[in-house]
């Protein structure tokens, strides 16, 4: 079964349409990879289900057409984003942060998913009290992708999480969202570069080139298609 669907979008800015008609699908409860050269269009296809730009087309989100909602009524629905820059509140605490993550909830459950949430990122529990400012970049990804799991949102769209990362903390990130999409029903959406991390939990990869969806792929083998390496994969 599919959560989101997506049919014939095109996105612009101003006059300039970036995304040009494309087509794909999110199953529920996988990893879904977002793959495409610099410029491609990737951060517009996550902006766009949150319809941060201007769409036309068909997002479905369980069935349910989302297509032109108001943003804070898509996350109501459970869309959780995690912008690319992480967008937490640099002068706010770790604990502050993840509080705004539950805006959509009462107070009682997101207290039960903080201290959940503590429980999976033991390092954000320790610095609970600290500026979100001070923390490493590992971390403010980490609390980004708290923040934005404590409201329990069915779909996550990560925008390229090891931006900025060194190589081992990368990997903690997407060992984290691995056990993450395991271990709870979330469904992940993700714009990574480093394709070769992402398609280890990834199910399938959905290639995009000038704004246009060229295939959506499963995921085991495609590190090693060798036309893909090369257009894609960047190696
Ligand atoms: N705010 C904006 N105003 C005008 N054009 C924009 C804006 N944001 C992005 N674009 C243009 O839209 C196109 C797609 O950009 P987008 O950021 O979605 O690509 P991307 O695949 O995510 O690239 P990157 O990997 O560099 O983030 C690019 O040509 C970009 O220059």
């Amino acid at each position: 079964m599919n959560l989101l669907t997506v049919e014939n979008l095109h996105a612009r800015y101003g006059r300039a349409e970036v995304l040009h008609g494309i087509d794909f699908q999110v199953p529920a409860g996988e990893v879904t990879v977002v793959l495409g050269a610099n410029g491609a269009g990737k951060t517009t296809i996550l902006r766009s289900i949150c319809q941060m730009v201007r769409t036309s087309g068909c997002i479905r989100l369980d069935g349910r057409d989302i297509t032109g909602m108001r943003t804070d009524r898509i996350a109501r629905l459970g869309v959780a984003h995690v912008p690319q820059g992480r967008g937490t509140f640099g002068t706010l605490t770790v604990e502050e942060n993840l509080r705004v993550g539950g805006f959509t909830t009462s107070a009682a459950i997101t207290d039960r998913a903080v201290e959940h949430w503590y429980d999976f990122f033991p390092r954000l529990r320790e610095r609970r009290n600290q500026q979100a400012g001070g923390l490493s970049g590992g971390e403010q990804q980490m609390l980004a992708i708290a923040r934005a799991l404590v409201a329990g949102p069915r779909l996550l769209l990560l925008d390229e999480p090891s931006l900025g990362l060194a190589p081992r903390i990368t990997q903690e990130v997407f060992r984290a969202l691995g056990r993450i999409s395991q271990e709870t029903e979330t469904t992940i959406l993700v714009v990574e570069q480093n394709a070769h991390l992402a398609l280890e939990i990834g199910t399938s990869a959905v290639l995009v080139d000038a704004g246009r969806v060229v295939a959506q792929r499963p995921a085991a083998g495609l590190a090693h298609d060798e036309s893909v390496r090369r257009a894609y994969l960047g190696y």
